[in-house]
């Protein structure tokens, strides 16, 4: 039997898994901001920032905070993947990957959900340290070796779990790339929550 897809932590337990604002909802995905029909610089204000950052998004979080980052991992294991992100990563959807979905929390705030699917093929050599990377960020992994290449960044519309309501703390857009070295590649999903860019 694989390990399940379980969160890491039992303390997590009750403080945030029962949040359902801190939930990643199905979402489409989009080439670009503009194919998103994200083209006004009015609607979309300082999200388009965040939406758009290059480099590590981590990095960028730890700027815009006054006290303190951390990462807080809700789940990991492996599990199978969306047929969606089988296709995205050209893999198997019957294929187990190592799925690790965290919070970003900018003091002591949760300000990003993120969710990394990465293929059996990640997991061989160094790629082993992606299995036990806990409440380290992601990031710090990726961007510290140069074998690592991010893609373009698509734009994400998340469903709203009540069609017309507002969505109230939950995601509403979000980033997803492929980051590939020479063998593989792994898909990471980034998903703002607005408190992030609200009070920009
Ligand atoms: C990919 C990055 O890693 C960040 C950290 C993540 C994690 O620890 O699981 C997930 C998504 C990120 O935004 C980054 O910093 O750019």
């Amino acid at each position: 039997m694989p390990p399940e897809f379980t969160r890491s932590k039992a303390s997590d337990i009750g403080t945030l898994t029962d949040n359902p604002h801190l939930v990643i909802p199905p979402t489409d995905w989009y080439q670009s901001l503009a194919a998103a029909g994200l083209r006004n610089p009015e609607v979309l204000g300082p999200a388009r920032y965040w939406l758009q950052v290059e480099g590590s998004f981590t990095r960028a979080l730890q700027n815009r905070c006054t006290s303190s980052f951390h990462v807080e991992v809700h789940r990991e294991g492996f599990t199978t993947p969306t047929l969606e992100e089988a296709r995205r990563l050209g893999v198997s959807p019957r294929q187990q990957a190592w799925i690790r979905e965290v919070r970003l929390c900018g003091d002591g705030t949760p300000w990003v959900l993120a969710r990394t699917v990465i293929p059996l093929a990640c997991l061989t050599g160094e790629g082993r340290r992606l299995l036990h990377l806990g409440n380290k960020p992601l990031g710090a992994y990726l961007f510290s070796s140069r074998n690592w290449q991010r893609g373009p960044i698509e734009t994400g519309l998340c469903h709203r779990p009540n069609r017309g309501r507002p969505a109230s703390g939950r995601p509403e857009i979000a980033r997803r790339s492929l980051f590939s070295n020479k063998k593989s590649a792994l898909l990471v999903g980034e998903y703002l929550l607005p408190v992030l860019y609200r009070q920009s």
